[in-house]
């Protein structure tokens, strides 16, 4: 099995604040995600303030584009990002949209299955427009709610689909094993890490927990 790759969500709003976690967390960690919140807050500034200092790291910017996606991506891209993100709500034209302004960059594009009624149909229609990743998600508003990314990361990654697989959602030391186990090739931490007391220590804790499980 390939080495699952490491996700930070960077989800604060303050610029200095998100750079500073980055610092302490990239020995750990493969992925620097501005979270949506962050990006729309900053904009691509902060893109090209994390690329510059962290040359070595992939940058995923998380838009959540819903519409004129090659428009609204190819901005991102351009300001340095490896991975953006697009809803698979948003339908097959804003995907495809996406997707084209990923190759123009050389770059890659996440599918977020987030709130999605039929998860199966927009990930295989997605690899089949070359998204490299789909993103199993249970946001913040949802985990509130009870809900858990588990069972359709399980469902997913029983169609056996050539694409990376990343799962999101209050992901944490007790469940990271797991959902290595499951087929997620990227796993996304966000309050477990930033909402520790040390969050490199819990980075640490996660790197070794996914390595160990690998
Ligand atoms: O994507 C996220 C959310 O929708 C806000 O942008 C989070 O970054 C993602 O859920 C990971 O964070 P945790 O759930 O706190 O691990």
């Amino acid at each position: 099995m390939a080495r699952p790759l490491i996700q930070i969500a960077l989800d604060s709003l303050d610029f200095n604040q998100t750079v500073g976690l980055a610092d302490q967390v990239a020995p750990y960690v493969d992925i620097f995600e501005i979270g949506t919140p962050c990006i729309k807050y900053n904009g691509v500034n902060l893109v090209k303030e994390l690329k510059q200092r962290f040359p070595d790291k992939l940058l995923l910017v998380d838009l959540k584009t819903m519409d004129a996606g090659e428009y609204e991506a190819g901005a991102f891209y351009a300001a340095g990002a490896d991975i953006v993100t697009v809803l698979g709500v948003s339908g097959l034209a804003t995907i495809g949209g996406v997707i084209k302004a990923a190759k123009k960059y050389g770059a890659e594009v996440q599918v977020d299955l987030i709130n999605v009624g039929d998860k199966a149909y927009v990930a295989k229609e997605s690899v089949k427009l070359g998204a490299q990743i789909v993103g199993i998600h249970t946001g913040l508003d949802a985990q509130a709610a009870g809900q858990t990314p588990f069972a359709d990361l399980q469902d997913i990654a029983a169609l056996g689909l050539n694409v990376r697989i990343s799962v999101a959602g209050g992901i944490k030391q007790s469940t990271v094993q797991q959902v290595v186990a499951s087929g997620a090739t990227i796993i996304v931490v966000g309050a477990a890490i930033y909402g520790a007391p040390s969050p490199a220590e819990a980075a640490r804790e996660i790197r070794e927990l996914v390595d160990a499980a690998a």
